[in-house]
C-alpha cells in the first residue's frame, strides 16, 4: 500500500505584496522522515513552515497534510510546533517547567477541561523524552536557554503531534548544547519514530542526523537525502555554503 504523504506540497508559490518568496517547491515528508530545512537568511525557510502550518495562504499550488487538503485540514493537534525564539523567559517568570508542558496537553484535551491522570502521564513522558523530568518543579526562568528549548519542545510532544515542526531550534545554544540538542531530536525519530521538520542553518551537523534535506533559496535546489548529494560543488556554488560538507558524513 502507498505510503499517505504528511505533508505534501505540489507547485507552491507565495509573496509578500510584490516579492516572489517561494516559487514552485514541491516537498514531501513521510512518516518516520527527519526533514532539515537549510537555506540563507531570507531564503524563505521560515515562510514555507507558516503556509505549511495554515498560517500563510499560498498564492498558488497545493499543501496537503495527512492526505488532506489544507483549507480543510482541522486536526491541528496532529501538527507539534515550536517557533522560532520560543525562549528567553524573564527569570521571575512564575511558572514551573511541568505547568508550562502541562499546557501543551490543553491542545488535545480542550482548554478548561481538567487534565487527567493519563494526561499528567502524558506531561511526564514528554519531560522524561526531552531529558528535563528531574526538573519539572524548577520555574522556567531559571533554565538555560537550551534547557528551556527542550521544555518547548516538551511542551509541543504533549500535544501527542504526529509531526513535529521546528523553526531554528539551536539558534542561541554553544556548541556542546546544540550537539546535546540534535542528538535528543534524533532519537526522538529513531527511538519514538517521531516525523520532525526542522530549520537549521547549520549543515554540517544536522547533515549527519536527517534522512532528507531541502535546500531552499526561493526556490528549492535540493530535496533528498543528504547522502545523495551529487559531488556537492554545484549545491554549495549555488548556495555560497558549505552544503559540500553534508555529504561526507556517514
Ligand atoms: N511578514 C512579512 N512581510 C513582508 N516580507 C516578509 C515577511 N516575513 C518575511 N518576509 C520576507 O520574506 C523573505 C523570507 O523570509 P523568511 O523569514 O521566510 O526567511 P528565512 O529563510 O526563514 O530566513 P532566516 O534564516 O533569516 O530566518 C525575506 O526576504 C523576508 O524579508
Amino acid at each position: 500500500m502507498e505510503q499517505i504523504a504528511l505533508v505534501e506540497i505540489k507547485n507552491l508559490y507565495y509573496s509578500f505584496t510584490e516579492k516572489t518568496i517561494l516559487e514552485a517547491i514541491n516537498l514531501e515528508v513521510y512518516q518516520g522522515d527527519y526533514l532539515a530545512l537549510i537555506g540563507p537568511n531570507g531564503s524563505g525557510k521560515t515562510t514555507l513552515l507558516k503556509l505549511i502550518l495554515g498560517l500563510y495562504k499560498p498564492l498558488r499550488g497545493d499543501i496537503k497534510l495527512f492526505g488532506q487538503d489544507i483549507g480543510q485540514f482541522r486536526d491541528w493537534p496532529r501538527v507539534g510546533y515550536v517557533p522560532q525564539k520560543a525562549t528567553h523567559f524573564d527569570h521571575r517568570f512564575p511558572a514551573t517547567v511541568e505547568e508550562v508542558v502541562a499546557a501543551g496537553r490543553f491542545g488535545r484535551v480542550g482548554v478548561g477541561r481538567r487534565l487527567t491522570a493519563a494526561d499528567k502521564e502524558v506531561v511526564r513522558y514528554s519531560l522524561e523524552l526531552v531529558g528535563m523530568r528531574d526538573n519539572s518543579s524548577a520555574l522556567i526562568g531559571r533554565l538555560s536557554g537550551g534547557q528551556q528549548q527542550r521544555v518547548f519542545i516538551a511542551r509541543a510532544l504533549a500535544g501527542s503531534p504526529e509531526l513535529l515542526i521546528l523553526d531554528e531550534p539551536v539558534v542561541g545554544l554553544d556548541a556542546g548544547a546544540q550537539e546535546r540538542f540534535y542528538s535528543m531530536l534524533s532519537s526522538l525519530n529513531k527511538d519514538q519514530n517521531m516525523t520532525l521538520i526542522t530549520v537549521s542553518h547549520d549543515t554540517g551537523a544536522i547533515g549527519a542526523q536527517v534522512n532528507k534535506l531541502a535546500c531552499i533559496n526561493r526556490r528549492l535546489i535540493y530535496h533528498g537525502s543528504p547522502l545523495d548529494i551529487p559531488a556537492g560543488e554545484t549545491l554549495a556554488s549555488l548556495y555560497g555554503m558549505a552544503v559540500r560538507a553534508v555529504s561526507h558524513h556517514h
